[in-house]
């Protein structure tokens, strides 16, 4: 799946990759190159040279079309990277973005919107007050392109919750395309795979295409299973197991220590999931009485429930199957979903109900930690970005088994 081209350049050592990436084509195009120099508070090196004009899939309006196009370079801000995006894995998030399915954002076309929010790539420009980031880092952009740092929730490191958060695909330009800007701040630092012991070099197309569903997937799920309040050996129960999310929680839930039951539909999904480390599938479409099954398999229901699927009916179900003083924590966004829970089921069982939404900075680097350790792997299917209207009707369809990754190269 990964270019050939891209291969041969990798297996170079860690000196020469960047300058013979721009050789071989990995950062050059034959558009006419911006003149940055002309603006002094931003700062390039000469190695990096930025097209003014890339490949993007952008819309201009919901619903209404994906295009491949050749848009402009963004230039970034004084406090913003600009990275050469490489891959970018597909969130539902983004299709959901796509569709309007959640008015309550402010989303930005300016004219049009570039969506993705899972990109990894590399630093090529940043603006003039970018501390502790330098040319050729590679760096993650994710959900939270930004948060203002002084908010209540900033300052106790709950950043998603900030008021003032600009969201990567959503309000600010994102992976969609070949160069993004983002915050320095919120901005991932990814390891190069070179300095891991399970990666290398020679692996490092692999390891961007790999680590990209990380920076939402990965990392959401993380931080949802800490939310979840579980202890070791615990059964935990993660809705729509085997789509990006879930594949990934599916593993983490393992690292930590955690037994899986997982409910998902069709024997891919139930192969994918006990290939991810699951014990228990439920395919939700063959069961006659879903509860019963959990409850039996897990003696009395699982301690905690992670409800990743995009259903709504699936949500309030959880209430039902939930153990007694167990912890059911919302991630999956459903178009206008409600959770619907018997109130007296509700105390009786004192049951907790908490939503996560992705995860802080440190969160974050604990997520990356557990792939960097090889105890996570990223399962990932590589397309071309001039794929992407593919994949978003493949999401739509439930068809997808794991996590899309798109290669902004083609
Ligand atoms: N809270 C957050 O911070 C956060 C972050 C990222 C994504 N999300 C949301 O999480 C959800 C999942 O994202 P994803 O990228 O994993 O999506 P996905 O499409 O890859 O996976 C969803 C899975 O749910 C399964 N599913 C659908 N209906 C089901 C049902 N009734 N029972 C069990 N499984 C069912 C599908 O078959 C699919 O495998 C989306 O709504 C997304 O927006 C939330
Ligand atoms: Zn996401
Ligand atoms: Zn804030």
């Amino acid at each position: 799946m990964l270019s050939t081209v891209r291969k041969s350049v990798l297996a170079t050592s860690k000196q020469t990759l960047l300058t013979t990436s721009l050789r071989s084509g990995l950062l050059s195009t034959k558009t006419p190159l911006l003149k940055y120099t002309a603006n002094a508070a931003l700062r390039f090196n000469s190695t990096f040279q930025i097209p003014e004009t890339q490949k993007g899939v952008v819309f201009y309006e919901h619903d209404a079309g994906l295009k491949y196009e050749d848009i402009k370079v963004p230039e970034p801000k004084p406090h913003e990277l600009l990275v050469k995006v490489l891959y970018s894995g597909v969130c539902h998030t983004d299709l959901h973005v796509y569709k309007g399915d959640w008015p309550e954002i402010k989303y930005k076309f300016d004219p049009y919107l570039v969506g993705g929010h899972e990109g990894a790539g590399i630093v090529v420009g940043m603006g003039s007050q970018v501390a502790g980031w330098k040319l050729g880092d590679l760096a993650g952009i994710k959900w939270l392109q930004s948060s203002c740092q002084s908010c209540e929730f900033c300052e106790t490191g709950h950043e998603s919750n900030c008021p003032e958060a600009e969201l990567s695909g959503a309000t600010h330009n994102g992976s969609f395309q070949q160069y993004a800007t983002t915050d320095a701040v919120q901005a991932a630092k990814l390891t190069k795979p070179e300095e891991l012991p399970n990666w290398g070099n020679e692996n490092f197309n692999e390891y961007m295409a790999k680590v990209s569903p990380i920076l939402c997937g990965g990392l959401t799920v993380y931080k949802a299973l800490k939310a979840s309040n579980l202890k070791p050996n615990q059964w935990c129960l993660i809705t729509g197991c085997a789509g990006g999310l879930g594949s990934l929680a599916t593993q983490y839930a393992k690292a930590m220590g955690f037994r899986v039951i997982g409910i998902d539909s069709g024997d891919d999904k139930k192969e994918f999931f006990n290939k991810m480390g699951g014990e228990v599938f439920i395919d939700f479409r063959k069961t006659d009485n879903i509860v019963k099954d959990i409850q039996e398999a897990t003696h009395g229901g699982p301690h905690a429930v992670v409800n990743l699927a995009t259903s709504s009916d699936s949500i309030s179900l959880s209430t039902k199957y939930c153990r007694t003083n167990g912890t059911i924590v919302l991630v999956g966004l459903p178009a206008g979903a409600v959770v619907k829970s018997d109130v007296f089921d509700h105390v009786v069982k004192s049951l907790k109900i908490v939503g996560s939404y992705v995860g802080n900075r440190a969160d974050t680097r604990e997520a990356l930690e557990f792939f960097n350790r090889g105890l996570v792997n990223s399962e990932v299917k590589v397309v071309g970005l001039s794929q992407l209207e593919q994949v978003f009707d493949d999401m739509e369809q439930r068809k997808i088994v794991g996590r899309v990754v798109v290669d902004t190269s083609n």
